[in-house]
């Protein structure tokens, strides 16, 4: 197989087939992510929690996922590699810039950032300088502290239409790809059937084009809490390739983010 890009993913859209990601760290399961096929591989934020033991994304340093990212990419030949930029990396359209460059420097093909339609300058001007941006909406980590916790978005109608429009608006400045994270199944369903872009869903149930998982929750080894959307594909099948490819064959189906994976 080769090279995946955006066009691809729009393609599986187009033509309803769903597809699966996962977060990687190191070149160890980048590789081992990559030859099972992974289409889209997510250097995330969320190293601050799984890698770095922080209790939220907030630490996380622009070197800091430089770091992680060269080691995912030396090891990638396939999939997708999309990265986070960290908290307050991209306050405004100049240092999102400069710091998705070192991003892509590093390996990236596409960068991640958390927020609505404020951030529409900030994706025209990556967009301008040859960076492909996913956004990501609903529960964002990095706002923890507006949120007072991390709890699910979009439950009243209100929230849920500023979130539908926020998707609308920054699909419109040329994001190419949005990640919902923790939003009611329905919501996210609405959204998905009206974006061109594929919608990525976290906790949003089984109507979005891919999913995304952080990898060591699909492996169960999260210790501590562990938020209801997740799986243990380790689980059932007892070796970690098996659970790669049982995650995407399940997310291929539908059949993964079941009921119990899901927020109403
Ligand atoms: N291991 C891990 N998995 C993740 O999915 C993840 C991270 N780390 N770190 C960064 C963010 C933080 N995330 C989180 C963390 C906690 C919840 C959580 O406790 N959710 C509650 C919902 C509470 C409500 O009902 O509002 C849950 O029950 O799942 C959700 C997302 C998602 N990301
Ligand atoms: C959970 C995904 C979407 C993420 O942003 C991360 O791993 O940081
Ligand atoms: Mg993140």
């Amino acid at each position: 197989m080769s090279k995946i890009g955006i066009n691809q993913l729009l393609k599986m859209k187009q033509e309803g087939i769903k597809f699966a990601s996962i977060t990687a760290y190191d070149a160890t399961f980048a590789k081992l992510f990559d030859d099972e096929g992974m289409p889209v591989i997510l250097i995330g934020d969320s190293l601050g929690m799984v890698m770095q033991g922080h209790s939220d994304t907030l630490p996380v340093t622009i070197d800091d996922m430089v770091y992680h990212t060269r080691c995912v990419r030396r090891a990638t030949s396939k999939a997708l590699v999309i990265a986070d930029l960290p908290f307050m990396t991209y306050a405004d359209p100049s240092s999102a810039c400069a710091n998705a460059a070192k991003l892509m420097a590093a390996g990236a093909s596409m960068v991640k950032i958390e927020g609505g339609d404020w951030l529409c300058d900030t994706v025209r001007q990556l967009n301008r300088n040859g960076v492909p941006v996913c956004a990501h909406l609903g529960l964002t980590p990095q706002s923890v502290h507006v949120f007072g916790g991390f709890r699910i978005q979009g439950r009243d109608e209100q929230q849920a239409d500023e979130i539908y429009h926020h998707a609308l608006a920054l699909q419109a400045a040329g994001v190419q790809l949005l990640v919902l994270e923790c939003v009611p199944a329905a919501l996210a369903e609405r959204i998905t059937k009206a974006l061109r872009i594929p919608v990525i869903g976290i906790g949003a149930g089984n109507a979005t084009d891919g999913q995304v998982l952080v990898m060591h929750d699909a492996f169960g080894v999260t210790s501590g809490y562990t938020p209801k959307f997740t799986k243990n594909f380790l689980a059932e099948t007892g070796d970690v390739r098996a659970a790669v490819r049982q995650y995407m064959a399940q997310v291929a189906d539908g059949s993964f983010p079941g009921p119990e994976q899901t927020f109403n």
